[in-house]
This record gives structure tokens, sequence and C-alpha cells, in this order.
């Protein structure tokens, strides 16, 4: 199945969650994926229309049971029998093909819904960096489960209701024109009336539908906020106030909701009295034919059934129309999402290069880069690096000099707004993203860890690399003692993101992934929080091993972990303020001399103050 193409494809990661959308463009695109299912569909209105027709006949045969039988004497009794078994048969019948046809309905729309899912997940984990900058994970959650949830109703209810309860009020007012012309003109005189309150609640059920669904991703959005950073609420007691915002949040979709839920329930009564004071009206016209014997009695008696009947698609139609307006806010918004198209893509087939991950040398260029994240805001100027293949670089600078900027743009998160950055002299851009992924392996400062089994993280789901290999991997990084204090040591299951492990032992798995996947180029974006010195031990010795035969970069938070580089870079500002081996530096008694006493400076002071407690 194909994920839905749009004709934006040209655009770039662009704002395509602002602005219009084309509705009708969204609708199509959503029908496509009914396309696969035709036959199903066809036989669901096959089904729809066998069950109407046996259940439009039952009043027709109580007519003939009243005139022509019971009205008739006591003769009429076979054929009454009969009529009562046909009742019966008609009723069986209607049942079997509303079984099958809801049956089919579920299965297809069920079917198209999890295909729809699956394409949206697939198309948000293929997007860079740059969508998830704009784009608030809790809104793309209510994309993935609430709006899909909408769109499986339209298939699982709308579509089918349009159809059914269309061909039922056609049917229905054929049977009534055929029992009773006059009557059944009066009837048709509510149209324009029917018409008249669908438009004048339209707007209302549509923009308080809208209303309710910002407010509900706007709750969603702090609640998955709130919930990643809830370490740091609770460090500093910040309960009381983010409680105040989501009541807030909270008392603004109950009151939307309720909003809602008037608009809907005066909408649906009103259409319910309508119904009754047809009834009304038919039992007062027909009542005085009967009473004038310009009417039979058992024709009364199915006008009114099928007057009821009338009503029953229109009611059913015009809830399903509520469903159609959340259906097409929510087939926007999954557009929008569609339409955006990586800013990050695979190389064009004719200029793709391939670069053997076997023989790669590792050699890294930064060629005169020029970067920015938002328009106008360039957070690396014209930078130029050059890293010989299996050099060990280590990147420091003050928060915000763009070392980790330096980093994504080799990983392609981003790529440059000029110049170029190149592995073993070809431009990454030209490199298939899957390859550039075999050939630079990156440990995070937060490694993620999925929720799964330590060997699962390690070997990344892969079961073609033997558990020997991960335990041989983990026992080279030195992560092996501490995998096995765990109660299922490599078969333990880890909880979300690894939340049972410290930010270290999250480390150490990272780096054993690296030996498991042997990328040529490492980057390591060491982690800020506070190690423990036995933890800081482990890290460097694991990083040490790690290193061999690779080209490192790491981007050091401590000066002691890059003290043995090759080479360190001084980040300041967006360019490279000194570059050189440790001592150079030192001697230079420049901008990293400064930094490596201010280092020596908080160590020394957290190290008395530690003496001191
Ligand atoms: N996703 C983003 N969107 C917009 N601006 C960003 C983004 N990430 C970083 N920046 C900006 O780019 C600049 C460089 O940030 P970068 O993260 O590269 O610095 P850094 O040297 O790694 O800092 P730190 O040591 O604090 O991690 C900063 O001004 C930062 O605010």
């Amino acid at each position: 199945m194909k994920t839905i193409r749009t004709d934006e494809s040209k655009r770039n990661d662009g704002p395509a969650e602002t602005g219009n959308v084309d509705r009708g463009k969204a609708l199509r695109a959503l029908l496509a994926y009914a396309k696969p299912h035709r036959r199903t569909f066809l036989l669901v209105f096959l089904c729809s229309f066998l069950a109407i027709s046996a259940d439009l006949l039952q009043p027709y045969l109580i007519k003939i049971a009243i005139d022509e039988n019971v009205l008739a004497g006591p003769e009429g009794f076979r054929t009454l029998v009969w009529i009562g078994g046909s009742f019966l048969l008609l009723a069986v019948l209607s049942f079997v093909f509303t079984f099958v046809q809801a049956n089919l309905l579920q299965r297809a729309g069920q079917g198209i819904v999890a295909q729809l899912r699956k394409d949206l997940f697939h198309h948000i984990s293929s997007q860079s960096m740059s969508f998830f900058d704009r784009h608030p994970i809790g809104s793309l959650v209510t994309n993935e489960s609430s709006d899909t949830e909408t769109i499986s109703q339209f298939f699982t209810q709308v579509l089918v209701s349009l159809v059914r309860d269309g061909l039922m009020l056609v049917l229905v007012v054929c049977f009534m024109f055929s029992l009773d012309a006059t009557l059944a003109s009066y009837c048709l005189l509510l149209f324009p009336v029917i018409f008249g309150i669908s438009i004048a609640f339209r707007k209302l059920l549509r923009s308080s539908y809208q209303r309710a669904r910002a407010q509900l991703s706007r709750l969603i959005a702090f609640t998955a906020e709130n919930l990643s950073g809830m370490s740091l609420i609770q460090a500093f007691h910040q309960e009381k106030e983010q409680t105040r915002q989501f009541t807030e949040r909270n008392a603004q979709y109950l009151k939307e909701n309720l909003r809602e839920v008037r608009a809907t329930v005066s909408f649906n009564r009103t259409f319910d009295m309508l119904g009754s004071i047809s009834v009304a009206l038919v039992v007062w016209l027909g009542g005085m034919a009967v009473l004038g014997r310009k009417l039979d009695f058992g024709i009364l008696y199915a006008f009114i059934n099928y007057i009821r009947l009338f009503f029953q698609p229109i009611n059913a139609i015009t809830q399903q129309w509520n469903t159609l307006q959340s259906t097409l806010v929510s087939a926007e918004r999954l557009w929008r999402i569609f339409s955006v198209q990586p800013a990050v893509r695979d190389p064009q087939p004719e200029e793709a290069k391939e670069l053997d991950p076997d023989r790669v040398q590792g050699k890294v260029d930064f060629n005169r880069i020029r970067f920015s994240y938002v328009d106008d805001l360039e957070v690396l100027h014209g930078l130029d690096l050059h890293i010989k293949p299996g050099e060990f670089i280590g990147i420091v600078g003050t928060t915000g000099a763009g070392k980790s900027s330096l980093v994504n743009l080799l990983t392609r998160f981003y790529d440059v707004n000029k110049g170029s950055v190149e592995i073993d002299g070809v431009d990454i851009r030209k490199l298939p993203l899957d390859s550039l992924h075999h050939i630079v392996g990156l440990v995070q400062q937060e490694p993620f860890l999925y929720s799964g089994t330590i060997l699962d993280n390690v070997r990344l789901f892969r079961e073609d690399v033997p558990r020997e290999d991960v335990i041989r991997a983990c026992k080279l990084v030195g992560a092996h003692p501490m995998i096995q204090r765990l109660k299922s040591g490599y078969d333990a299951k880890l909880s979300e993101r690894g939340s049972g492990l410290s930010a270290g032992e999250r480390q150490l798995i990272a780096f054993a992934r690296i030996l498991i996947f042997q990328p040529k180029i490492l980057i390591l974006d060491e982690a800020t929080a506070h190690l423990d010195s036995h933890s800081e031990q482990m890290i460097q010795r694991a990083l040490n091993y790690v290193s061999q035969g690779r080209t490192t970069i790491v981007i050091a938070h401590r000066l002691s972990t890059i003290q043995h580089a090759d080479r360190i870079i001084v980040m300041q500002g967006g360019v490279i303020a000194e570059e050189g081996p440790h001592d150079v530096l030192m001697k230079r008694g420049g901008y990293y001399a400064e930094l490596h006493r201010q280092s020596r400076g908080i160590a020394a002071a957290a190290g008395g103050a530690a003496g001191g407690s």
C-alpha cells in the first residue's frame, strides 16, 4: 500500500501545519485507502440493500394482513399464517444480512485504518530532525491515535451510512407513494425544513468540534511534555504550578467538550421533535381519511410505520454528518503531516555514491560550512575542519557554541546551508542515508534505550547478531558486571527509555552497540549529568577501547575526557577559536587554558564541598 502522496511533495519540511489545506484533496487521498477493499465494500452495499428491503417489506405485509385478511373475516386464516411465516423469514434475513454486512465492514474499515496508522508512523519516522523541532510530540501522538480512530469511524460508519441510509430513504419514499400519494406529498414538504435545520446547525457543530479538538491537543501535548520532564519538575518543586496549568487546560477542554455536546444534543433532539410532529400529522390526516372511508386502516398503519422509518435514515445521516465533520478535520490534520517531505533525503539515484563500510578510511572534512536551524539565525559561520582517518578529536566550548550542531551535520540530522561535509572525499548528501548511518555511529548524551531486553538494546533487535557477540561487546566496554547484577541479566527487560539504569550505564550499553555495528566513525556526546568518579573511569576506559581503529569525535563537557586527544577543537560562537593538542593549547595560554583553569577550579570547589559535607 502506498503512502498518501501529495502535490506538495517538493515542500521541504515546510510549515505545513499552518494555513489552509485542500479539504477535497485530503478526502480523496483518504478514499484512495479504500481502493484495495472495493469488492468488500460492494458486498457490504449489497447486503445492506437486501437487509433494508427485508425491513421495508415487513410493514407492507402487515398492511396486507390487516386489510385483506383480518378485516376480511375468518376465511383469511390460512393466508394469515403464511404472512406470519413470511414476516418471520424477512426478520431472519434482515438479521443475517445485517450481521454479514457489519462484519465485512469492520474488517475492511479496521484494515484501512491499520494501514493508515502504519503509513503515518513510517512517514513520521522518516522525517528529519527539523520536523520534530516544529511538531510537538503530543500533537503527533494525537495524530497517530485519535485522528486515525476518527478516520476509522468514517469507513465503518459514515461511508456506509451515506449509501445505506440514502438507499433506505429513497425506498421508504417509494413505498409511501405507492400506498398513498397525497399523504406522501405532505410528508415531502418536510424536506425543506430538514434541510434548513441542517444548514443552521452545520457551522455550530463544526466549530464546536474543532475547538474541542484543539483543546484536547493542547492537553495531550502538555501532559506528554510534563511526563518526560518529571524529574526536573520534582527537583524544582514545580508540581503545584504544573498542576495549576494542567487544571486550566483541563477546564478549557471540559468547557469546549460540553459546548460540543450541547450543540450535538440540540441538533439531534430537534430532529426527534420533527419526527414526532410528522407522526402526529400523519395520524391526524390519515385518521380523518380512514374515518371518511377514503383510506384503508391497514394503509394508515403501514404509513405510520414508514414515516418512522423515514426519519430513521435522516437521523442516521445527520448523526453521521457530525462524524463526517470530525473526519474532515482529522483528514486535514493528517494531510498536513503527510504533506511534509523530509528536508534530509536520500540522494537521487543518478547522484548517489556508495562507500563500502568495510573499506571506509574515516577521513572527515567540514568544508566552510554555514548552518542555521531557523532562517536568519546562523549558528555555524563558515567553519572549516579536516579530520584524518583514525584521529581522536575532542570538541570543547561554552554552551551554545555549536558543538552539537557540528556533529548533527555529520549524521545528517540536518543539512548544511552552505559548504559541504565529506567522508573520504564523498559529499555525505550523495551517500544513501542507510550507508551513512552504517559508517557513522553515535553515542548520545542520553542514549535512547527501547522498552525491551538488554540483549535487544545492544543488538538493536537484530536477531542475526549472536548472543555471544553481545556478551563479548559488553565485556569489552565494561558493562558486563553491571548487567550481571540485574535480575535476569541480558534478558532483563528495561523500562521505557531505560529509566532503570544510570546515565553512565546507558552510555556503556550504547558503547557496546558500537562494537556490534562497527561504524568507522564514532561520535560521542559526553553525558553532562554528574557521573561519580567510578562511572567516569568506566566510561573513559570504554571510550579508549571503542575509539581504537576508528575516527572519534568527542564533545566533551569534562576536559579530562579529551586531554589525550590527538587534537582538541575549541569552539566559540559558531567558529573554531583554537585547535591543537592539550599541551600546545595549554602553553598558548588562550581560551582553552582558561577553560581548563575554570574546570579545575570547579572540580576543586566540588571536592572541597564534598570533603566538607
Ligand atoms: N533545534 C534547534 N532549533 C533552533 N535552534 C537551535 C536548535 N538546537 C540548537 N539551537 C541553537 O543553536 C546554537 C548552537 O547550539 P548547540 O546545541 O550546537 O550548542 P552546543 O555547543 O552543543 O551547546 P551545549 O554544550 O549546551 O550542548 C544555540 O544558540 C542553540 O540555541
